[in-house]
């Protein structure tokens, strides 16, 4: 699904992703893990052509993200705020979205009833414009538009940071099942819990580079949480 080369992004002197190779292939979910600063939005903007590469490519289905654009007709994201768009109401913008799946209104009114235990209290058919909305429900109107279209990839970025409990649940259950019906997903988060419990595969970014690709197992969970712990100085609490 995803083929990476090589792939360089350097800010004046500061290098914020270095990869070598990396390939992710169908149905997999990745788990991107990695204190603040170590890449990880770099990668999801590089993956996503938000950024140029200082080198190398990105190629989705085998297709050089910066030089098509065929990629994006099924490729859902979320990465933050700036994918909104502040002065619509939710549900204006989620028409939006959806016009430009060629979704029609019966379409987005199906989509609505299907995830309304992720959105749960009636933000979507409200009158606050976005740019007055909480943290969170801004999270969720930008996670639904990334639903919208049934994209064969997604990627998000911090996902679960702002949810509530329920909708983080949901997440979960949805992103798994997603997978089962053949969707890849890119998620990065900082709780190992949550990406550990829906991920097949977890890489880790420190300083831009790759310092863990694993499969997810029973462990992992409890070495990912050691080896963050493990930076901790205890004469330093
Ligand atoms: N536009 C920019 N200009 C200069 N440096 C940048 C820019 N964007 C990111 N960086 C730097 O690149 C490095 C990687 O940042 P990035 O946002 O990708 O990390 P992250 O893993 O997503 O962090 P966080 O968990 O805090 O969101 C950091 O050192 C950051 O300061």
């Amino acid at each position: 699904m995803i083929q990476v080369e090589k792939l360089t992004k350097v800010y004046k002197t500061k290098t914020a992703l270095s990869l070598d190779n990396l390939s992710i292939q169908p149905q997999e979910i990745i788990g991107l893990v990695g204190n603040n600063g170590a890449g990880k939005t770099t990668f999801l903007s590089l993956l996503l052509d938000l950024i140029e590469a200082s080198e190398g490519k990105v190629e989705i289905k085998e297709e050089d993200v910066s030089k098509t654009e065929d990629w994006k007709k099924f490729t859902g994201s979320f990465l933050d705020d700036t994918f909104l768009v502040p002065f619509m109401t939710s549900y204006e913008y989620l028409e939006f979205v959806a016009k430009l799946h060629g979704w029609n209104k019966g379409d987005l009114e199906d989509f609505l009833e299907q995830t309304k235990n992720f959105y749960g209290e009636d933000f979507i058919s409200g009158k606050k414009l976005i740019k007055d909305l909480s943290k969170g429900n801004k999270n969720k109107t930008g996670i639904l538009g990334a639903l919208i279209g049934n994209p064969d990839l997604l990627i998000l970025d911090e996902p679960f940071a702002n949810l509530d409990p329920t909708s983080q649940q949901w997440l979960r259950m949805k992103i798994q099942k997603l997978a089962e019906e053949g969707v890849t997903a890119i998620v990065s988060s900082h709780d190992l819990q949550h990406v550990t419990g829906i991920s097949t595969r977890i890489v880790m970014l420190e300083n831009g580079e790759v310092v863990k690709d694993v499969e997810n197992s029973d462990s992992t969970l409890e070495e990912l949480e050691k080896y963050f712990g493990d930076k901790i100085s205890e004469d330093l609490i």
